[in-house]
């Protein structure tokens, strides 16, 4: 049992599947918020009366009132609107930055010392407008997209050398969008590297079915997107935010400068995190077109916040 509370805004798609999987590793307490009372209050009874059968005590509380996040530990944020077919993450920005807004001012009440975990699209952008509107520091402000990009990439390495998961590593990082960026020294299996087992069209491959793997999914729901392997990414930082041992992995952070990128930009980096939060990001010596990658991600985050902030969508 983790004596941890985790608060949800948005009890939709993953943040349905994130209190699941909450529940099934035993957090003491997760609420899920959402602007739909009836429907996050219904969408938390089941999932706590799954507990009976989980054999888990963890209690789930849902509804529309944001003092449910009274005290959260950690505070994922999945509110919003999500992709459509033919919409890219950062079209996305101006419904979604409001909601951040919104939100932010809520964690900031109920939940000061929380650390938030972004989700929503454009999530990297988003959760540096949740770092400025919070005022909180920013070991404790991050965005989920490396996790899940990394996982799409381990699989398609996994299919296309015909090789277990459970032996594949590979990192992305970058912006969680059309700009990321695969890290080819770091993508392995059992320590092999990947590209001793896959011919370059083949990585090619994997790299494309990956940047395009959200997208995908997308055009056969048609209404939604992805929710089961998001949820497992978030959930892998909830878990490394509450291991004894710093873990190891791609998450969108405040760059601070490192790689040579604009200080203020979030982007997908490789951190040390623990109980600490974000300890620091890793200087790895990635190949010089991958640095440039970075930069070209890094810029094409920047003008979207620029025009965001220049538009008069500011709430
Ligand atoms: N970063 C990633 O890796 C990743 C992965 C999957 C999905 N996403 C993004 O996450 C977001 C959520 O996806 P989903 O499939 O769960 O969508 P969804 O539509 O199923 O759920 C979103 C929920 O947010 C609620 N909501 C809207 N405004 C709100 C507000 N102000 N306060 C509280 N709740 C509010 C809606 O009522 C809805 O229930 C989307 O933006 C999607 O693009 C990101």
């Amino acid at each position: 049992m983790h004596s941890t509370k985790v608060s949800i805004f948005g009890a939709g798609g993953t943040g349905g599947e994130i209190a699941e999987l909450l529940v099934e590793r035993g957090y003491e307490e997760v609420s899920l918020i959402d602007v739909q009372r009836d429907m996050a209050e219904g969408k938390a009874l089941d999932i706590w009366q799954s507990g009976a059968l989980v054999g888990s005590d963890t209690q789930v509380l849902g509804g529309s009132d944001a003092a449910l996040a009274t005290g959260a530990d950690v505070v994922v944020i999945t509110a919003g609107i999500g992709r459509k077919p033919g919409l890219n993450r950062e079209d996305l920005i101006a419904t979604n930055a409001q909601v951040m807004q919104q939100i932010s001012r809520s964690i900031a009440a109920f939940a000061p010392n929380a650390t938030v975990i972004v989700l929503t699209n454009p999530a990297d952008i988003l959760a540096r407008i949740v770092f400025e509107e919070t005022g909180f520091p920013a070991h404790r402000v991050m965005a989920q997209g490396g996790i899940l990009d990394s996982a799409r990439l381990s699989h398609q390495i996994s299919r296309l050398a015909g090789v277990s998961h459970k032996q594949v590593q590979s990192m992305v990082l970058g912006g969680h969008g059309d700009h990321m960026v695969p890290i080819r020294q770091l993508a392995a299996v059992n320590g092999v590297p990947a590209l001793h087992l896959l011919s370059e069209e083949a990585w090619a491959d994997a790299v494309e079915r990956t940047r395009f793997g959200g997208g995908e999914i997308m055009e056969k729901f048609k209404t939604h997107g992805a929710a089961v392997t998001p949820a497992y990414a978030v959930v892998a930082m909830i878990d490394a935010l509450h291991s004894p041992f710093s873990q190891i992995w791609p998450i969108s952070v405040r760059s601070g400068g490192a790689y040579g990128l604009p200080e203020d930009v979030f982007i997908g980096l490789p951190v040390r995190i623990s109980r600490a939060g974000i300890e620091g990001v890793l200087e790895l010596p990635i190949d010089a077109d991958e640095r440039e990658a970075l930069q070209r991600s890094a810029a094409s985050m920047q003008a979207t916040y620029e025009t965001w902030k220049h538009t008069g969508a500011r709430d």
